[in-house]
């Protein structure tokens, strides 16, 4: 499985270019496949979805060009919603239009699981005159479409279900379309379907729609109406409940613009509400045709300080205190609102989001999904069957956790959100590539993780010495790494396991029951910070580091001590393997002499029974192992600087680690 760990977040500050909008990206492509003369398409987004969409549409025999950028054309754009800024290249396209029917009559289209590609070619594909087979990923044959079938067939479509009444996928064949009496579609399911209803009219001679029961994600249906407006269909509509749609014919408008992705913006203003600074996106702002832009009224509710022009938004924490909790009801951006349930961790009061019933017939059950991770961080949750409710954390309290994201690119967005409450490894990232694929760049670029000093070296070097007493000058935490190489060896001899067996000792890492204390560590509630101390021990831990199942296992226990204000880490890979990033790295070493009579007069001192030569004989042993292993070898990053502490005392030690490191620590984390 693939992972991101991503460190505590202490403050967020900068601006981000949004991808373009995933719903006006898969619209705009549909209609300029269908319109009569050419379209260029400019600022589309780059991702699975509109993949999807760009690759059905080839196969159905639209002619589809890529031109480099936006700014390689030179043409005046003119906007779907607000635009992008000036500068912005996003992807270019030229889209020669079949002028109403595609040309291709047979094809078998995999649409992935892109709920804005699927549904409206299923409504485009009824009324096409062809034999089309339409299939997805096994999530989206869970999605439900039989709303969307039940309408198109009021007009004579002739639709069959190949699994599933009521799921994709679904063969379409030819049939005599007749969309003269008033069709009537559910809208309390999914919008998508009324959107794709209305798109696919103007194929069938328009006709009239009437939408049975409450129609949720209006602003939906208004980038539709906008969209097929600007390609010279003008729908005419009562209140949200009846629909006109003409008979005419798409019509290239010549270059289109996709604006920024406003529900993607919802991520950035919450990382400036949460911890700015202040962070501004540029591609949404007033003038945005997106629901998602009011995601920026419901921050501003919860007291963040929200400024807007036509085509930006900026975000800034509360000017005093926290975020303040509230109730919402989401209808209005269900997408967006995702966004605001990690954000409740971190406000003064409970956060109740309504009406997003809509949200378990999305990429995964988003509402269960949502509440399950949310527990694994410690949040108190009550999940219904169309509301989330979400009680704050205390600050500090809220654990480092694995979080699984259901193939879904929100919940992994989302969830990045809880790193400024603790360290967080995110399972499957790349599924962001949904709708952007660059976001946790984006996301690193825009943060200050939580600072830390690597301080690497061989045994005896004095790095725990030095590294404790680093710490405590800064007030920071403190990781002794190789107390878990340690506690490992230990955990394994009681456990009958030998130090050899890799997958067994792997599972005794992954599962160490271990609280350290102040001045004492528990394994399995048992004192045993003196018996990890023993040479048999020592030995055990370096054979069972040389493991790389064990490395592996090891490696997020060790990340999660990455807490505010900073951390102070001790080991042998800190600089290469396990904080790359650390704002100081230093390697400490000493002859291995100084070092065998070091651990001899430690040892004595304890009032444990310690020979001389032996000590230098099994240290020369482990200095030969854990230098000479496979992975994470013992070596000098070419970033870290090299202290040879054989002369120097622990005091001159201490105060040279803190002239390197102190110049390039933040401000608010140094005493
Ligand atoms: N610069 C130094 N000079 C003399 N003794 C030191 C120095 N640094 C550490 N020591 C002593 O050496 C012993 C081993 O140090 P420790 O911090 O446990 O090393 P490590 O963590 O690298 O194995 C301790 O008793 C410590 O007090
Ligand atoms: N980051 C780390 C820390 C320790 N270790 C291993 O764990 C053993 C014990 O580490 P330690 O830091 O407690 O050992 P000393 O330096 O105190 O002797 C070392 O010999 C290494 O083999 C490691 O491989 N990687």
């Amino acid at each position: 499985m693939d992972f991101i760990d991503l460190p505590q977040c202490m403050g967020a500050n900068g601006s981000v270019r949004l991808p373009g909008s995933k719903s006006i990206s898969n619209r705009v492509l549909l209609l300029a496949a269908l319109a009569d003369g050419e379209t260029e398409v400019r600022d589309l987004l780059s991702s699975d979805d509109t993949a999807r969409m760009l690759d059905a549409l080839r196969t159905l025999g639209v002619d589809i060009g890529e031109v480099e950028s936006a700014a390689d054309a030179g043409m005046p754009a003119d906007g779907i919603g607000a635009g992008s800024a000036a500068g912005c290249a996003g992807k270019l396209l030229r889209i020669r239009g079949v002028g109403g029917s595609f040309p291709v009559r047979e094809a078998d289209l995999h649409l992935g699981n892109a709920g804005t590609a699927f549904r409206p070619l299923t409504a485009a594909l009824a009324f096409a005159g062809g034999n089309y087979r339409l299939s997805g990923t096994p999530r989206m044959h869970e999605r439900p479409i039989g709303d969307l079938v039940d309408a198109l067939r009021q007009a004579g479509a002739d639709i069959e279900y190949l699994g599933n009444e009521g799921y994709p996928p679904l063969a379409i064949r030819p049939a005599k379309i007749d969309a003269s009496r008033t069709i009537s579609v559910r809208g309390d399911v999914s919008s998508q379907f009324l959107s794709g209803l209305l798109m696919a009219l103007p194929l069938a001679g328009g006709g009239s729609i009437e939408v049975v029961g409450e129609l949720i994600s209006q602003p939906y249906i208004d980038i539709t109406l906008a969209t097929m407006r600007r390609f010279g269909v003008v729908p005419h509509s009562e209140g949200k409940s009846r629909f006109e749609v003409p008979a005419a014919t798409y019509r290239s408008p010549g270059v289109v613009h996709v604006e920024g992705d406003a529900s993607a913006a919802s991520y950035f203003l919450a990382l400036g509400a949460l911890a700015g600074g202040t962070v501004r996106v540029d591609g949404v702002g007033s003038d945005s045709v997106q629901g998602d832009v009011r995601f920026a009224d419901a921050l501003a509710l919860m007291g963040a300080r929200i400024s807007m022009g036509e085509n930006w938004i900026e975000a800034a924490p509360p000017a005093a205190g926290r975020l303040r909790g509230i109730t919402l009801d989401c209808n209005h951006i269900p997408d967006a609102a995702m966004t605001l349930a990690p954000l409740a961790l971190f406000a003064d009061g409970p956060t109740t989001l309504r009406n997003i019933g809509s949200w378990r017939v999305k990429e995964t059950d988003r509402l269960t999904a949502m509440a399950t991770e949310l527990r694994k961080l410690g949040a108190e949750v009550e999940e219904g069957v169309d509301y989330l409710q979400i009680k704050p954390v205390l600050p500090g309290s809220l654990r480092p956790a694995t979080i699984d994201t259901y193939d879904d690119h929100r919940m992994a967005m989302c969830f990045s959100l809880a790193a400024f409450g603790a360290p967080l490894r995110i399972n499957d990232p790349g599924c962001v590539a949904k709708t952007f694929p660059d976001y946790f760049l984006h996301f690193a670029a825009l943060t200050q993780a939580v600072p830390v000093i690597d301080i690497d070296g061989p045994s005896a070097s004095g790095k725990g010495t030095v590294a404790a007493r680093v710490a405590a000058a800064l007030g920071w935490n403190y990781l002794d790494s190789g107390a878990l190489y340690r506690l490992t060896a230990l955990a394994a001899q009681r456990a009958g396991v030998a130090w050899n067996d890799e997958p067994r000792v792997a599972a005794v890492a992954a599962g160490l029951d271990v609280v350290f204390g102040v001045d004492s560590i528990l394994l399995a509630g048992e004192e045993v910070g003196e018996a990890i101390r023993s040479e048999e021990i020592s030995s055990g831990a370096s054979q069972v580091a040389a493991l790389p199942a064990v490395r592996t296992a090891l490696l997020f226990r060790q990340r999660a001590f990455r807490r505010a204000p900073g951390l102070v880490a001790d080991g042998r890979d800190m600089a290469s393997v396990v904080f790359t990033d650390a704002v100081s790295k230093v390697f400490l070493t000493a002859s291995v002499e100084a070092r065998a009579e070091r651990r001899y007069k430690q040892l004595i001192s304890k009032g444990i029974a310690a020979k001389l030569q032996p000590l230098l004989q099994e240290m020369r042993e482990r200095d030969e192992r854990d230098r000479g292993r496979s992975v994470a070898p013992l070596l000098q990053s070419a970033d870290a600087r090299l202290l040879d502490t054989t002369e120097l005392s622990i005091e001159a030690a201490v105060a040279q680690v803190l002239a390197w490191a102190r110049p390039l620590l933040p401000a608010q984390t140094c005493r």
